[in-house]
């Protein structure tokens, strides 16, 4: 994927559509959207309740005519109309507030390495939809590594590890170029739902949803022999009652082996598919991780220990996608090989500014009703040009008065 970086440079906005969370970043201003991607809606009318924090702690608690919707997955929009009034919601008055001045609507956004054309229109749909006048998709993985602080313009490789909710891509990228990638089907999502699955079915033992981030720290404590045991508090599958398991880390740390084998077998096939060069360089400056899931507790150990090189998780792990994009909009980074063909799916650039939809804005752009009114002639001026008919009148002598014959003198 190439993308022109000077019209990288007009954009205004960069966005992260991830299935966890939503990231916006306005140029020279920062981070000013950084919530979960969810949506609560009514289901009688369709109204919306809530966007982002709300309504994720509304997940599991609401009534039958409330729904929870999460309208991206895997960093695909799976629902355009949802994800677009989530959008809205989250950066209308923010980036209207911010856009006073300069009301003029580029986006650029992360999109997954080797997105199929559909993840990609589906993007390009929502963002145009909500009044974006040309939106660049950018690879996450080039955006990631900026953001983590990697030379990736450098003659050298670096291998990225970004662990989102749903997937996780590896990826080794030397002079601004992806040499070799992988993408598999795991990430923080998928480690939860490995620990949720265990405790049923050895424990027998219902997991809340807001119970199982602890559980990640069960997993880097311990040493296998059971002495670190930590109390886990659900409900028993059976009865339906509030019980308190005791769980071996050891245990714990068997159940998520699987999606965490995917991704060492990941990494493995990226290594082979490299160049030695670039592999000789990966022994010394190892592995960096990004993505939320890269804070796994003992996940760079894991990995440190299965290639035998350094792995390093970057500052804010989460943010490196959305903050490496928002460092191409502001010029400060310019790797190699990305500048090229815009991205086929925008519009010209010749094509007028839109603004971002705010109701009263198209309004003032329209004419106003009375100008043609003005423009054409008065009614009243033609009139005023033929005669008027009183003068023919006035000209005539009264006609009853000259036709009638006199009766009297008759
Ligand atoms: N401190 C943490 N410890 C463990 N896991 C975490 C932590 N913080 C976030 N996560 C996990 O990281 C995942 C979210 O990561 P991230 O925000 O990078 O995903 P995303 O960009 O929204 O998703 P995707 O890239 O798959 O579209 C979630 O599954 C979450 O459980």
């Amino acid at each position: 994927m190439s993308v022109s970086l000077d019209h990288l440079r007009r954009c205004t906005v960069a966005a992260d559509l991830g299935a966890s969370r939503t990231r916006v970043y306005l140029r020279n201003t920062g981070l000013i959207v950084d919530e979960p991607s969810v949506v609560a809606v009514n289901t009688r009318n369709g109204a919306l309740i809530s966007v982002g924090t709300p309504a994720e702690r509304m997940a599991g608690r609401t009534p039958a005519n409330i729904r929870v919707i999460k309208p991206i997955n895997g960093g695909t929009v799976v629902d355009i109309e949802m994800a677009q009034r989530m959008l809205r919601a989250m950066v209308g008055t923010k980036l209207r507030r911010a856009l006073r001045r300069k009301p003029l609507l580029r986006v650029a956004a992360c999109i997954p390495h080797e997105a199929d054309p559909l993840a990609r229109r589906a993007a390009y749909e929502t963002l145009i939809g909500l009044g974006a006048r040309r939106v660049e998709l950018v690879d996450s993985l080039i955006t990631s590594a900026i953001g983590a602080g990697l030379p990736v313009e450098q003659p050298e490789a670096t291998m990225i590890v970004q662990c989102g909710a749903a997937t996780s891509q590896v990826a080794v990228l030397s002079l601004g170029s992806i040499v070799a990638a992988e993408k598999v089907a795991m990430g923080g999502e998928t480690v939860d739902r490995a620990l949720v699955q265990h405790l049923r079915n050895h424990h027998d033992l219902l997991l809340p949803s807001q119970a199982v981030r602890p559980l990640h720290l069960v997993l880097a404590t311990g040493d296998g022999d059971g002495r670190a045991a930590a109390e886990v508090h659900g409900r028993d599958v059976a009865t339906g009652l509030a019980r308190t398991v005791r769980i071996d880390p050891e245990s714990l740390r068997l159940a998520v082996r699987t999606p965490l084998t995917a991704l060492l077998d990941a990494i493995r096939t990226v290594l082979h598919a490299c160049p030695p060069d670039l592999v000789a360089d990966l022994a010394d400056r190892g592995v960096m991780l990004t993505g939320g899931a890269a804070q796994l507790p003992g996940l760079d150990s894991t990995i440190r220990d299965s290639t035998g090189m350094p792995v390093e998780v970057a500052e804010d792990p989460a943010l490196c996608a959305v903050m490496g994009l928002g460092a191409m909009l502001e010029g400060r980074v310019r790797p190699v090989g990305t500048e090229g063909d815009p991205d086929r799916l925008s519009p010209e650039p010749e094509e007028p500014e839109r603004l971002w939809p705010e109701p009263e804005e198209p309004e003032r752009l329209r004419p106003e009703p009375e100008e043609p009114e003005r423009l054409r002639p008065e009614p009243e001026e033609p009139e005023r040009l033929r005669p008027e008919p009183e003068e023919p009148e006035r000209l005539r002598p009264p006609g009853r008065e000259r036709l009638e014959p006199e009766s009297e003198s008759a």
